[in-house]
């Protein structure tokens, strides 16, 4: 009996023991997650800056989620219009009404500074170093199925160190050499509409075999990635964006993951298969190198850069893992929102047929019957002005996240190490006061000689980022552009299909939600 009593003793011990460690447990935790972000707002609060109340440890997500199930639902018999900021961001539209351009939000137990003020990023980006600009860690670690720490997710040194080695490959010299393989694959895509439209499909879905062409063109000028090969790698890539972002996982939520497990493990399933398909890609090329048959393209650059420092084993495994992350991170940035820019300029020009005998007219002076040379692309004045129009209506890139690695002080504020910021570029780029009452009309002679499009703000128009972390594939972008959308308007006219659907919506890049379908016409 009394040896009985003794273990009911230790064992009471043990569990007060536990539930201790427990308990402090519990308690660093919400410091950490909940006191220590709550007082860095309190601070920016008393400096002025509004935001919604969040509430632990969701933050503003349930009511962000709200706010946008009601605008789907409502939005499911839009008409055509361009003024869609308050569809695709509805609780930012909102909360602009009720704190401004610039507020504090909180996804889950993280808070993210607001901004919609080309004037405040601008005082913000001058007080902060470019290495000061981090990228999200939670977003980080969300993506890295999909970018692993590939140039847009590295900061500090290293991304100086990547971005240096890198650049070269994008040289003008490098970006002629793709001429050719632009030319070749829009062809190709182009002689399968040819296909389609005299077998009396005349409806064609745009978005799908743009996306597949631009794929084939950054694997294959990259990367030396044929178009057979490089098909399961997009098909893959294609899944993964949609297991990352097409689902509510309450990212900013501490060990949301564990929330979503299916979800979890579908996205790390994918990317470990791309991973090992990158790898196989790349093993093929390093033998290259060994027999002396090395390309100088992206991928030759990375593998050429690795074998330089690979005397440590250390060293190898690591830049082995470094190129992989880059080869996804290249072919995924390189070939969504190129292929999304051509996509919502077809769709402008099928809405705007005016458009698109101006640069049919244009392409017949410029280009006529010659093949493509790059030297002609410069002359493709208008097409270069609705470019930059169809940045700024439907910016495939639809924001820019930072997180600050260092205080910053904006207007005698001090913004705190660590603070997660998101800039919202759809907002600026459909903001009245910066581009005038016009400004949900598509209007490309706006850029007419003005590199800015009028806008009030150098700061206003950001397609592709800003300062040193600007887009580093952004030459190689308008040249695809001009040759793939040269090419098409060459052999047919387009039109609004009746079953398209105006439904533009975030999934990380700006798209059209029911994709494009056009009927086609040949010429
Ligand atoms: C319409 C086409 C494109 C748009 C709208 C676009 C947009 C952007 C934006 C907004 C950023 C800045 C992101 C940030 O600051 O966090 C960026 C960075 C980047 N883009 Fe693009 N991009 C396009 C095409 C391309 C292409 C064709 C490539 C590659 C071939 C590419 C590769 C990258 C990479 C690697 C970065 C990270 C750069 C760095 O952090 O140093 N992008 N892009």
């Amino acid at each position: 009996m009394r040896h009985r009593m003794q273990s009911y003793g230790g064992l009471s011990s043990i569990m007060e023991v536990l539930i201790l460690i427990l308990s402090m447990v519990l308690v660093r935790l919400s410091i950490a997650w909940w006191i220590l972000p709550l007082l860095a707002q309190r601070k920016l609060r008393k400096k002025g800056f509004g935001g919604p109340t969040p509430s632990f440890p969701l933050g503003n997500i349930v009511e962000m989620k709200m706010k946008r199930d009601v605008s789907e639902a409502s939005s499911l018999k839009q008409l055509i219009t361009h003024d869609f900021h308050s569809r695709v961001f509805p609780y930012f539209a909102e909360w602009q009404k009720l704190h401004g351009k610039v507020f504090i939000y909180w996804l889950g137990t993280e808070p993210f500074l607001y901004i919609a003020d080309p004037e405040f990023l601008k005082k913000m980006s001058v007080m902060a170093q470019g290495k000061n600009w981090g990228k999200p860690s939670v977003f980080k670690l969300d993506r890295k199925p999909m970018f692993g720490n590939g140039l847009l997710m590295t900061e500090g040194d290293e991304w100086v160190q990547r971005r240096h080695v890198i650049t070269p490959a994008f040289s003008p010299s490098s970006l002629k050499e793709m001429t050719n393989i632009m030319v070749e694959s829009t062809k190709r895509m182009l002689t399968k509409w040819v296909d389609l439209t005299s077998s009396g499909h005349a409806e064609v879905d745009v978005e799908c075999e743009i996306t597949a062409t631009s794929g084939q063109i950054i694997a294959q000028s990259s990367f030396g990635i044929s178009p057979p090969e490089c098909t399961k790698v997009l098909e893959k890539l294609r899944a993964l964006q949609v297991a990352l972002f097409k689902s509510d996982r309450c990212v900013g939520v501490p060990y949301n993951n564990f929330m979503y497990p299916k979800h979890t493990l579908e996205a790390k399933r994918l990317g470990n298969e791309i991973d090992d398909l990158v790898m196989s890609f790349i093993m093929k090329r390093r033998k290259s190198v060994d027999t002396g048959n090395e390309s100088r393209d992206l991928l030759g650059v990375l593998i050429q850069e690795s074998h330089a420092e690979d005397n440590k084993r250390q060293r190898k495994k690591l830049a082995t893992r470094e190129l992989v992350d880059e080869c996804k991170t290249f072919v995924f940035g390189g070939h969504e929102t190129t292929a999304l820019a051509l996509t919502w300029t077809l769709f402008l020009l099928a809405l705007y047929p005016e458009r698109q005998k101006q640069l049919r007219e244009e392409i017949e002076e410029v280009v006529g019957d010659k093949e493509f040379e790059v030297a002609m692309l410069a002359g493709l004045k208008k097409m270069g002005m609705v470019m930059n129009e169809v940045l700024r209506l439907y910016s495939p890139a639809p924001n820019v996240q930072r997180q600050a690695r260092g205080d910053i002080c904006v207007n005698d504020v001090m913004i705190p190490d660590g603070t997660n910021i998101w800039i919202d570029v759809v907002s600026m780029h459909h903001d009245p006061t910066l581009w005038g009452d016009d400004v949900n009309e598509f209007k490309p002679e706006r850029f007419d000689g003005d590199s800015q499009g009028g806008c009030k703000h150098k700061m206003g128009f950001l397609p592709f980022g800003f300062g040193g972390r600007m887009c580093i594939g952004r030459n190689l972008m308008m040249m695809e552009y001009k040759i793939v959308l040269s090419l098409i308007l060459s052999r047919f006219s387009f039109s609004l299909s009746p079953n398209y659907c105006h439904s533009p919506t975030i999934m990380l890049s700006l798209r059209p939600a029911c994709g494009l379908p056009l009927i086609m016409q040949p010429l």
